[in-house]
């Protein structure tokens, strides 16, 4: 693929970072080619987007999300809808709890003892509070699972940012930052997350009439993002799609081997005038009715469990669409707690203790999925996850 030619800031240029707490290679860690030092107090820490728990957290956290990313106000106020339509919670926060519970299980079993901590980045618990809570809890050590499995600013640089943020926000002269820590790499090629997908889209097929089954067109989906970010995602530009792409081919040779299938784009927002990752979901099930299909199966690659945007923008939108053009609709659940892809989110972890080959996710290089108009001013960042006190 071509090189992005996308202005990305050189490493050295980025004044309103502390280089002792850079976002590169995970918040002050050693290389993470080198094992655990035995008897460092490590955790891990599931890492997340974070979701209003009722109506009064809808506007604030959605101020939380866009602040100084230009979204008009108008999609804020049809989004806050969506929220509202569930009582302004998301359901986000208890499919972390509940992927929590899997985790601390699935680690029991296997004889660890290691504490499983939750912090966000929008919303309470806040990553800033869970860091200070880990640091007085005298963890040494972390590695975070941030609850995307993808390259991209959104999926992964961000999340490096707010493990920065949260160790600016915890440092003394006593102790700088808290806790290290390191970010695990993409797992959309693990085979757990691979199964996971898989066998939800065999259980979606299942449930189409026997005689629309075998010709149901396969179409994965994922978030899409602006052009300019899906160009700069990875080292070499465009991994967001290339991750998503792999990913939703080896979901579909599980399944049904050879059978075609399409990637396509959901819940884009920003202003009209600037180009998103297309085509989206809805405009593809028009196209496909038209071509003759008869039947859809959905399968939300590009998310780890189903939140908002899945049950919304899939189960409420595309699935009215659908009906509209006459296609009979299912929609395949995301990875969320299946046990083969909590055992691979276990496997990353003591591949990474043991010293396991560096790779994408973890040991980034600095600029990369680095989008400049998302940085944020210092002022941004001080406020960024904290409901405005005004
Ligand atoms: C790539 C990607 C993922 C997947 C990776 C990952 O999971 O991290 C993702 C996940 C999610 N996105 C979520 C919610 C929202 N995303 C928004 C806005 C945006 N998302 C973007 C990208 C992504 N988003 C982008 C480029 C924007 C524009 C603003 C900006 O450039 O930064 C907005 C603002 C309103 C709107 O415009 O839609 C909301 C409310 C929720 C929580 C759902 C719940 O509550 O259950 C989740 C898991
Ligand atoms: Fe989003």
């Amino acid at each position: 693929m071509p090189r992005a030619t996308v202005d990305i800031t050189p490493e050295g240029q980025r004044p309103d970072e502390d280089p002792s707490l850079a976002v590169r290679n995970n918040g002050g860690a050693p290389p993470s080619t080198e094992p655990a030092p035995a008897g460092r107090r490590e955790a891990l820490l599931l890492l997340s987007f974070g979701g209003p728990e009722g109506h009064d957290d809808v506007m604030p956290f959605l101020e939380n999300v866009t602040r100084g990313r230009g979204i008009p106000r108008e999609r804020l106020e049809e989004v806050a809808e969506h929220y509202h339509h569930f009582g302004g919670v998301s359901p986000i926060n208890d499919q972390n709890k509940a992927l929590i519970a899997a985790l601390e299980k699935e680690l029991s079993a296997a004889g660890s003892d290691l504490p499983v901590y939750w912090g966000n980045r929008n919303w309470a618990p806040y990553v800033e509070d869970t860091w200070a809570r880990m640091a007085e809890d005298g963890i040494e050590h972390v590695y975070v699972l941030a609850t995307s499995a993808y390259a991209s600013f959104s999926g992964c640089r961000q999340y490096h940012e707010d493990i920065a943020r949260a160790r600016v926000a915890t440092a003394s002269p006593a102790r700088p930052g808290g806790p290290t820590a390191e970010k695990l790499p993409h797992y959309y090629d693990t085979p757990g997350f691979v199964q996971a997908n898989a066998d939800a889209l065999a259980a979606a097929l299942a449930t189409l009439p026997a005689e629309l089954r075998d010709g149901a067109r396969l179409v994965a989906t994922a978030h899409s993002i602006p052009d300019t970010m899906a160009a700069v995602a990875g080292p070499d530009g465009h991994a967001y799609e290339a991750e998503l792409m792999a990913a939703a081919e080896r979901v579909v040779a599980q399944v049904a081997p050879d059978r075609p299938f399409d990637l396509v784009w959901q819940s884009r927002s920003g202003p009209p005038s600037v180009p998103w990752l297309e085509p989206d979901v809805n405009d593809h099930l028009r196209v496909l009715a038209q071509a003759g299909e008869t039947a859809v199966v959905l399968f939300p690659v590009g998310f780890v469990s189903d939140h908002l945007e899945v049950i919304w923008d899939l189960d409420n939108e595309a699935k009215q669409t659908a009906e509209e053009v006459g296609l009979a609709f299912a929609r395949a659940a995301t990875a969320g707690t299946h046990p083969a892809f909590v055992e691979s989110m276990r496997g990353l972890l003591e591949e990474r203790r043991a010293g396991g080959l560096p790779r994408l996710g973890t040991d980034c290089p600095a600029s990369c999925c680095f989008v400049q108009s998302h940085r944020r001013s210092p002022a941004d960042t001080a406020a960024n996850g904290r409901p405005q006190l005004s």
